[in-house]
Protein backbone atom coordinates (compact mmCIF):
# COMPACT_ATOMS: atom_id res chain seq x y z
CA UNK A 1 0.00 0.00 0.00
CA UNK A 2 1.06 3.54 -1.03
CA UNK A 3 0.21 6.61 0.88
CA UNK A 4 1.19 9.07 -1.94
CA UNK A 5 -1.38 11.75 -2.18
CA UNK A 6 -0.82 15.18 -0.98
CA UNK A 7 -0.86 18.60 -1.95
CA UNK A 8 1.15 22.47 -1.04
CA UNK A 9 -1.28 24.88 -0.11
CA UNK A 10 0.38 27.48 2.52
CA UNK A 11 -2.59 30.05 2.04
CA UNK A 12 -5.63 30.31 2.93
CA UNK A 13 -7.09 26.44 2.62
CA UNK A 14 -3.61 25.54 4.64
CA UNK A 15 -6.02 23.19 7.07
CA UNK A 16 -7.09 20.83 4.12
CA UNK A 17 -3.08 20.61 3.24
CA UNK A 18 -3.02 18.70 7.37
CA UNK A 19 -6.44 16.41 6.65
CA UNK A 20 -4.89 14.93 3.15
CA UNK A 21 -1.24 15.38 4.04
CA UNK A 22 -1.37 13.77 7.83
CA UNK A 23 -4.64 12.78 8.50
CA UNK A 24 -5.25 10.89 5.68
CA UNK A 25 -2.03 9.04 5.91
CA UNK A 26 -3.21 7.79 9.47
CA UNK A 27 -6.35 7.20 8.58
CA UNK A 28 -5.31 4.96 5.40
CA UNK A 29 -2.76 3.48 6.94
CA UNK A 30 -5.20 2.15 9.72
CA UNK A 31 -7.09 0.62 7.37
CA UNK A 32 -4.14 -1.24 5.51
CA UNK A 33 -2.72 -2.61 8.84
CA UNK A 34 -6.17 -3.65 9.94
CA UNK A 35 -6.40 -5.88 6.86
CA UNK A 36 -2.59 -6.53 6.23
CA UNK A 37 -1.66 -7.94 9.27
CA UNK A 38 -0.48 -11.58 9.39
CA UNK A 39 -1.57 -11.89 13.15
CA UNK A 40 -5.33 -10.94 12.47
CA UNK A 41 -5.36 -13.32 9.15
CA UNK A 42 -4.24 -10.96 6.42
CA UNK A 43 -1.23 -11.96 4.45
CA UNK A 44 1.22 -8.85 5.87
CA UNK A 45 2.97 -6.84 3.27
CA UNK A 46 4.47 -3.24 3.33
CA UNK A 47 3.32 0.44 3.47
CA UNK A 48 5.28 3.01 1.72
CA UNK A 49 4.45 6.70 2.56
CA UNK A 50 5.93 9.34 0.13
CA UNK A 51 7.73 11.80 2.44
CA UNK A 52 9.32 14.68 0.46
CA UNK A 53 12.87 16.31 1.74
CA UNK A 54 10.03 18.62 3.39
CA UNK A 55 9.79 16.23 5.67
CA UNK A 56 13.73 16.10 6.40
CA UNK A 57 14.04 19.71 7.03
CA UNK A 58 12.51 22.89 8.07
CA UNK A 59 11.53 25.15 5.35
CA UNK A 60 10.27 28.72 5.73
CA UNK A 61 8.98 28.04 2.30
CA UNK A 62 6.42 25.63 2.88
CA UNK A 63 5.99 25.61 7.03
CA UNK A 64 2.43 23.79 7.09
CA UNK A 65 3.57 21.48 4.25
CA UNK A 66 6.80 20.20 6.26
CA UNK A 67 4.89 19.80 9.40
CA UNK A 68 2.66 17.47 7.64
CA UNK A 69 5.54 15.46 6.24
CA UNK A 70 7.63 15.28 9.42
CA UNK A 71 4.04 14.49 10.90
CA UNK A 72 3.86 11.66 8.42
CA UNK A 73 7.45 11.14 9.38
CA UNK A 74 7.04 10.56 13.26
CA UNK A 75 3.59 8.47 13.20
CA UNK A 76 5.21 6.26 10.58
CA UNK A 77 8.92 6.02 12.89
CA UNK A 78 6.22 4.84 15.85
CA UNK A 79 4.63 2.39 13.77
CA UNK A 80 8.13 0.99 12.64
CA UNK A 81 9.13 0.34 16.59
CA UNK A 82 5.93 -1.91 17.33
CA UNK A 83 7.59 -4.70 19.08
CA UNK A 84 4.29 -6.50 17.43
CA UNK A 85 5.23 -5.25 13.98
CA UNK A 86 7.27 -8.47 13.21
CA UNK A 87 4.02 -10.82 14.45
CA UNK A 88 2.11 -8.08 12.12
CA UNK A 89 4.00 -9.02 9.25
CA UNK A 90 4.10 -5.30 7.97
CA UNK A 91 7.14 -3.31 6.83
CA UNK A 92 7.06 0.48 6.68
CA UNK A 93 9.34 2.51 4.68
CA UNK A 94 9.43 5.95 3.41
CA UNK A 95 10.77 8.03 0.08
CA UNK A 96 11.60 11.51 0.56
CA UNK A 97 12.19 13.50 -2.98
CA UNK A 98 13.72 16.52 -3.71
CA UNK A 99 11.48 19.06 -6.01
CA UNK A 100 9.78 17.05 -8.81
CA UNK A 101 8.21 18.44 -12.30
CA UNK A 102 4.50 17.14 -11.27
CA UNK A 103 1.24 19.08 -11.55
CA UNK A 104 2.14 19.62 -8.04
CA UNK A 105 5.64 21.45 -8.64
CA UNK A 106 4.12 23.32 -11.93
CA UNK A 107 1.04 24.82 -9.91
CA UNK A 108 3.00 26.12 -7.20
CA UNK A 109 2.58 30.23 -6.91
CA UNK A 110 3.17 32.64 -4.70
CA UNK A 111 -0.13 31.87 -3.04
CA UNK A 112 0.85 28.41 -2.50
CA UNK A 113 4.61 28.51 -1.03
CA UNK A 114 5.81 31.62 0.84
CA UNK A 115 8.77 33.23 -0.75
CA UNK A 116 8.45 31.83 -4.05
CA UNK A 117 9.22 34.64 -6.00
CA UNK A 118 12.84 34.62 -4.47
CA UNK A 119 12.81 30.44 -3.96
CA UNK A 120 11.49 29.31 -7.29
CA UNK A 121 15.02 29.14 -9.43
CA UNK A 122 16.55 27.48 -6.93
CA UNK A 123 14.12 25.18 -6.74
CA UNK A 124 13.73 24.48 -10.53
CA UNK A 125 17.12 24.06 -10.38
CA UNK A 126 16.97 20.81 -8.08
CA UNK A 127 14.07 19.60 -9.84
CA UNK A 128 13.85 16.05 -11.11
CA UNK A 129 11.95 14.42 -13.56
CA UNK A 130 9.39 11.78 -12.08
CA UNK A 131 11.03 8.90 -12.76
CA UNK A 132 14.03 9.17 -11.54
CA UNK A 133 11.08 8.78 -7.80
CA UNK A 134 9.92 5.94 -9.86
CA UNK A 135 13.10 4.31 -10.28
CA UNK A 136 13.85 4.95 -6.50
CA UNK A 137 10.93 3.55 -5.35
CA UNK A 138 11.30 0.40 -7.05
CA UNK A 139 14.96 0.00 -6.21
CA UNK A 140 13.14 0.38 -2.48
CA UNK A 141 10.65 -2.52 -3.35
CA UNK A 142 13.88 -4.51 -4.99
CA UNK A 143 15.35 -4.96 -1.28
CA UNK A 144 14.56 -7.65 1.06
CA UNK A 145 14.05 -5.93 3.91
CA UNK A 146 12.81 -1.81 4.11
CA UNK A 147 11.24 -1.61 7.54
CA UNK A 148 12.97 1.69 8.67
CA UNK A 149 14.28 3.26 5.45
CA UNK A 150 14.12 6.40 4.32
CA UNK A 151 15.21 6.89 0.61
CA UNK A 152 15.97 10.42 -0.10
CA UNK A 153 15.92 11.37 -3.83
CA UNK A 154 17.98 13.96 -4.91
CA UNK A 155 20.16 15.55 -8.29
CA UNK A 156 23.20 13.99 -6.19
CA UNK A 157 21.26 10.71 -6.30
CA UNK A 158 19.53 8.63 -3.82
CA UNK A 159 20.55 7.99 -0.10
CA UNK A 160 19.54 6.08 2.57
CA UNK A 161 18.12 6.98 5.74
CA UNK A 162 16.85 5.42 8.90
CA UNK A 163 14.45 6.24 10.81
CA UNK A 164 16.36 8.91 12.97
CA UNK A 165 17.84 10.39 9.45
CA UNK A 166 20.97 9.35 10.52
CA UNK A 167 22.65 9.80 6.90
CA UNK A 168 24.37 6.02 6.11
CA UNK A 169 24.78 6.03 2.77
CA UNK A 170 23.51 4.54 -0.21
CA UNK A 171 23.16 1.41 1.11
CA UNK A 172 20.49 0.43 3.41
CA UNK A 173 21.63 -1.64 6.37
CA UNK A 174 18.46 -3.54 7.73
CA UNK A 175 19.99 -4.22 10.86
CA UNK A 176 19.81 -0.36 11.96
CA UNK A 177 16.76 -0.40 11.51
CA UNK A 178 13.55 -1.49 13.44
N1 LIG B 1 6.30 17.39 -6.82
C1 LIG B 1 7.24 17.59 -5.89
O1 LIG B 1 8.08 18.49 -6.01
C2 LIG B 1 7.32 16.68 -4.71
C3 LIG B 1 6.26 15.88 -4.35
N2 LIG B 1 6.37 15.08 -3.23
C4 LIG B 1 5.29 14.24 -2.80
O2 LIG B 1 4.98 13.31 -3.83
C5 LIG B 1 3.62 12.89 -3.70
C6 LIG B 1 2.95 12.99 -5.03
O3 LIG B 1 2.92 14.36 -5.41
P1 LIG B 1 2.98 14.85 -6.92
O4 LIG B 1 2.84 13.70 -7.84
O5 LIG B 1 4.12 15.74 -7.06
O6 LIG B 1 1.68 15.75 -6.91
P2 LIG B 1 0.45 15.77 -7.91
O7 LIG B 1 -0.35 16.97 -7.52
O8 LIG B 1 0.93 15.67 -9.29
O9 LIG B 1 -0.29 14.44 -7.51
C7 LIG B 1 -0.92 14.31 -6.28
C8 LIG B 1 -2.08 13.36 -6.42
O10 LIG B 1 -2.78 13.36 -5.17
C9 LIG B 1 -4.15 13.33 -5.49
N3 LIG B 1 -4.95 13.90 -4.41
C10 LIG B 1 -4.85 15.14 -3.89
N4 LIG B 1 -5.79 15.32 -2.95
C11 LIG B 1 -6.50 14.17 -2.87
C12 LIG B 1 -7.60 13.72 -2.10
N5 LIG B 1 -8.20 14.53 -1.20
N6 LIG B 1 -8.05 12.48 -2.27
C13 LIG B 1 -7.47 11.66 -3.17
N7 LIG B 1 -6.44 12.02 -3.95
C14 LIG B 1 -5.95 13.26 -3.80
C15 LIG B 1 -4.29 14.14 -6.76
O11 LIG B 1 -5.49 13.83 -7.44
C16 LIG B 1 -3.06 13.72 -7.52
O12 LIG B 1 -3.30 12.59 -8.31
C17 LIG B 1 3.02 13.77 -2.62
O13 LIG B 1 3.01 13.06 -1.39
C18 LIG B 1 3.98 14.95 -2.54
O14 LIG B 1 3.97 15.55 -1.27
C19 LIG B 1 7.53 15.02 -2.51
C20 LIG B 1 8.58 15.77 -2.85
C21 LIG B 1 8.58 16.67 -3.97
C1 LIG C 1 7.84 23.99 -3.72
C2 LIG C 1 7.51 22.69 -4.30
C3 LIG C 1 6.32 22.13 -3.73
C4 LIG C 1 6.22 20.93 -3.23
C5 LIG C 1 7.32 19.97 -3.23
C6 LIG C 1 7.80 19.68 -1.89
O1 LIG C 1 7.87 18.54 -1.48
C7 LIG C 1 8.11 20.82 -1.07
C8 LIG C 1 9.31 21.03 -0.60
C9 LIG C 1 9.47 22.16 0.28
C10 LIG C 1 10.59 22.52 0.85
C11 LIG C 1 11.85 21.89 0.72
C12 LIG C 1 12.90 22.45 1.27
C13 LIG C 1 14.23 21.88 1.20
C14 LIG C 1 15.26 22.54 1.72
C15 LIG C 1 16.69 22.08 1.77
O2 LIG C 1 17.00 21.13 0.83
C16 LIG C 1 17.57 23.28 1.63
O3 LIG C 1 18.89 22.89 1.57
C17 LIG C 1 17.21 24.05 0.37
C18 LIG C 1 17.66 25.47 0.40
C19 LIG C 1 16.85 26.47 0.00
C20 LIG C 1 15.43 26.27 -0.29
C21 LIG C 1 14.58 27.22 0.46
C22 LIG C 1 14.20 26.82 1.88
O4 LIG C 1 14.84 25.97 2.54
O5 LIG C 1 13.21 27.36 2.39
Amino acid sequence: MVNNAAIVNEGSGWQRVIAINLTAVIVGTKLAAAHMRKDKGGKGGRIVSTLSVAGLVQSHMTPVYCATKHGVRAYITGLCKDPTRPDQGIEYAMIAPDAVDTPMFQSVDSNRVLFWDELKDEMKRRMMKPQAVGEAFLQLLRSDVINGAILQVDIQGKTFRHMECVNDGVTFDPSKAF
